[in-house]
């Protein structure tokens, strides 16, 4: 019989087998500017880098999408840099992060752990965007397994106005993320924002309807540029593609997405495989 425990060390071991793979596959000795995505998959990445040894990674930066994967970086004895440092005309070689949803076409909802605005500019600086993951992040469309809502980092004067707009729009009882337990009043990200989880029905992508919403339900293209365009609101977590830049360097969607298997497998897609 299967227990929560069991479970728990499943999903951990399944986030570890897809950072090492993703890590294997992505990054090339070459490459001296890496970025470093939020949250708990993304530890194993920094341990499958740190596991190189310090001669594979001398000549390598990291840069972060918060402070939990700056400390992160430091802890490994990883060089850290900052994003801001990074002139215009560079990028990033690969950039890693994981993901709270992926759907068949990659699109992906992220921001669980409130750090989607710098993840979003992290993931655009990079010439190859890898996300990792594990098996409960696989769904056909996003908003299905994922229900507590897409994270939109908000102006904390204009939270009010935009929780109006989005229920307009349709959303299904989005809230004002709170603060940690035993913390008063919202999380505050690292930008000093708030975050509010505005959950939708699944939602559609592109191909499956000439329509941009229908019976309630939105195109994930739809509903991020709409999102997008509420004032006071800063960033989304959807990353997402319908500016001809799905594969290309500096796009929102990753190059791949792996997802660590229950039965102890790594599944890779791929744009060209989806
Ligand atoms: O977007 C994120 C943080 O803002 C994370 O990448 C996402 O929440 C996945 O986290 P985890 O690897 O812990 O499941």
């Amino acid at each position: 019989m299967s227990t929560a425990a069991d479970q728990a060390k499943l999903v951990e071991t399944s986030k570890r087998l897809a950072a090492f793979q993703a890590v294997k596959d992505y990054l090339l000795p070459e490459y001296t500017r890496i970025g470093i995505g939020s949250g708990s998959t993304v530890v194993y990445v920094v341990e499958a880098i740190a596991a190189l040894g310090p001669a594979a990674t001398a000549k390598m930066a990291f840069y972060p999408t918060g402070s939990q994967s700056e400390e992160l970086i430091e802890a490994a004895g990883l060089h850290l840099q900052y994003i801001n440092k990074l002139p215009a005309a560079q990028q990033l070689d690969v950039a890693f992060d994981g993901a709270d949803e992926v759907d068949d076409d990659l699109n992906l909802i992220k921001g669980g752990g409130a750090c989607l605005w710098q993840e979003k500019i992290v993931a655009t600086s990079a010439r190859q965007f890898v996300c990792v993951a594990d098996f409960r992040k696989l769904s056909a469309r996003l908003g299905t397994s994922w229900t507590k809502g897409i994270p939109i980092e908000v102006l904390p004067m204009a939270a009010p106005r935009v929780l109006g707009e989005l229920e307009r729009m349709g959303s299904l009882g989005p809230r004002i993320r709170p603060g940690l337990p035993g913390k008063a009043g919202a999380i505050v990200t690292d930008n000093g924002l708030w975050i509010i989880d505005a959950p939708f029905a699944p939602l559609q992508l592109s191909r499956d309807s000439a329509s941009t919403r229908s019976n309630g339900t939105w195109t994930v293209d739809a509903l991020a540029d709409s999102l997008i365009k509420i004032p006071g609101v800063a960033e989304i977590g959807l990353f997402y593609g319908n500016n001809g830049l799905e594969v290309a360097s500096g796009a929102q969607k990753p190059v791949a997405a792996y997802f660590g298997m229950a039965d102890g497998t790594v599944q890779v897609k791929t744009p060209a495989a989806v």
